[in-house]
């Protein structure tokens, strides 16, 4: 079996590359970093480190494309492969479609290919779908079924010494909407089917991401450099808790989880955040602040929920949103465009200009009044 994922970084090797290599897939990886590609033609093998063991698993049966050089050779590895994977960023989900509409062009008389965005977002593959319908008819559309899914593993940027190993957390989940993919369920050890996937991506994104974003968010106010040393300042955790707890009240009134299962899942993600076999920066849980501060993102779309649902204002989301809006770092892009629109309108005026909100939207009449 064949397969190939887009983006060989910390969960394309540390996560989906390891899985599909655990279920006999042969695992093309593409990529634009020219060093990875590299290395991976060269190796042909990396190793996945489990944290806090001695365990670990070589990965084999990998190659790489640098699709900035070679469109072609991605074009002929879409054209013939029975999975494709994908774990770009929600930003650079737009820029590989080419690369999958002209793949699809080419395949003739195979069955139908299952096409999987494994990105922090709501409907990624979806998402990916309707950048390809923009570049192809319906019929060449039709080749390919693009159902959503969560994932969960948590893989810091890496420092091995070689190049290509990852160092992950043993934890991972990776649900993806069974819908109906006719091409049938891709046999991959590790994933979950459902029917619906809203809950559990919601469920996710609103729990492990918000409370990772409420972390380094507030840990970098605090001039922390590790979510670790975040984790070690009780108050931080405690707000973390609370964000949590405001999410968790929208999850379980909107979805139905039971109150008591998601208080010990709340547990597990804090347990996993404290984790000191694992180091992870505030920069990299934090990058990306105008994507994370999105209407539809961890933030905003569950302090929103909170309001309309619940009925109350979500004290520990709003001050999180504060702290997001306060971010800077001078190596991220999205953070330095975000300092600059602050000073240009003020920090309830970016949160405005980022969601399209206005001034009669609850949650901004909140943040203004907290600020
Ligand atoms: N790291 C985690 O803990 C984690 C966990 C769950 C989900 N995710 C999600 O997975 C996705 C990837 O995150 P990551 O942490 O692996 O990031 P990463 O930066 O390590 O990997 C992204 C890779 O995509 C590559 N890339 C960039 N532009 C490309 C292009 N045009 N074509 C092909 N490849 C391109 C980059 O070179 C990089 O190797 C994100 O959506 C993230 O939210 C990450
Ligand atoms: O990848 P992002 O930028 O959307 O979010 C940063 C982290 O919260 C994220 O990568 C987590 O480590 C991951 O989602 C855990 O499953």
């Amino acid at each position: 079996m064949k397969a190939v994922h887009f983006g060989a970084g910390n969960i394309g090797r540390g996560f989906i590359g390891e899985l599909l290599y655990k279920s006999g897939y042969s695992t093309t990886f593409v990529d634009v970093n020219a060093e990875i590609i590299e290395a991976l033609n060269d190796e042909k093998e990396y190793t996945v480190h489990y944290a806090g063991s001695d365990e670990k698993l070589k990965v084999t049966r990998v190659r790489g494309i640098d699709s900035s050089k070679d469109s072609a050779a991605v074009t002929e590895a879409v054209q013939e492969a029975d999975l494709v994977t994908t774990a770009v960023g929600p930003n650079v989900l737009p820029l590989i479609a080419t690369a999958i509409a002209e793949g699809l062009k080419g395949r003739t008389g195979q069955e139908p290919l299952t096409i999987i965005a494994c990105e922090n977002m709501i409907g990624g593959s979806t998402l990916l779908k309707e950048e390809v319908s923009k570049l192809t008819e319906e019929e060449v559309l039709e080749k390919a079924d693009f159902p959503d899914s969560a994932v969960d593993r948590i893989v810091p940027i890496q420092h091995n010494e070689k190049l290509l190993d990852v160092s992950v957390e043993p934890y991972f989940e990776w649900i993806v909407e069974e819908g109906d993919i006719r091409g049938g369920k891709p046999p991959v050890e590790g994933i979950t089917y459902v029917d619906h996937l809203e809950p559990y991506i919601e469920r996710k994104l609103f729990s492990v991401n918000t409370g990772h974003a409420a972390t380094a968010y507030k840990g970098a106010r605090k001039g922390y450099e590790t979510i670790r040393e975040a984790m070690d300042d009780e108050t931080i955790v405690r707000h973390v808790r609370s964000t949590l707890k405001e999410t968790g009240d929208v999850l379980v009134e909107r979805y139905g989880f039971d109150r008591y299962d998601h208080e010990k899942y709340i547990d597990k993600i804090i347990e996993r955040f404290k984790n000191p076999d694992l180091s992870d920066f505030v920069t990299r849980v934090g990058r990306g602040p105008i994507r994370k501060l999105g209407i539809e993102d961890r933030l905003v779309r569950p302090a929103r929920a909170h309001l309309e649902i619940v009925g109350r204002e979500p004290e520990y989301l709003v001050d999180t949103i504060i702290a997001a809006l306060s971010y800077e770092n001078p190596e991220d892009e999205e953070a330095v465009k975000l300092k600059a629109l602050r000073e240009e309108r003020g920090p309830v005026g970016a949160l405005k200009e980022i969601t399209g909100l206005d001034d009669s939207e609850p949650l901004i009449q909140a943040v203004a009044k907290r600020i």
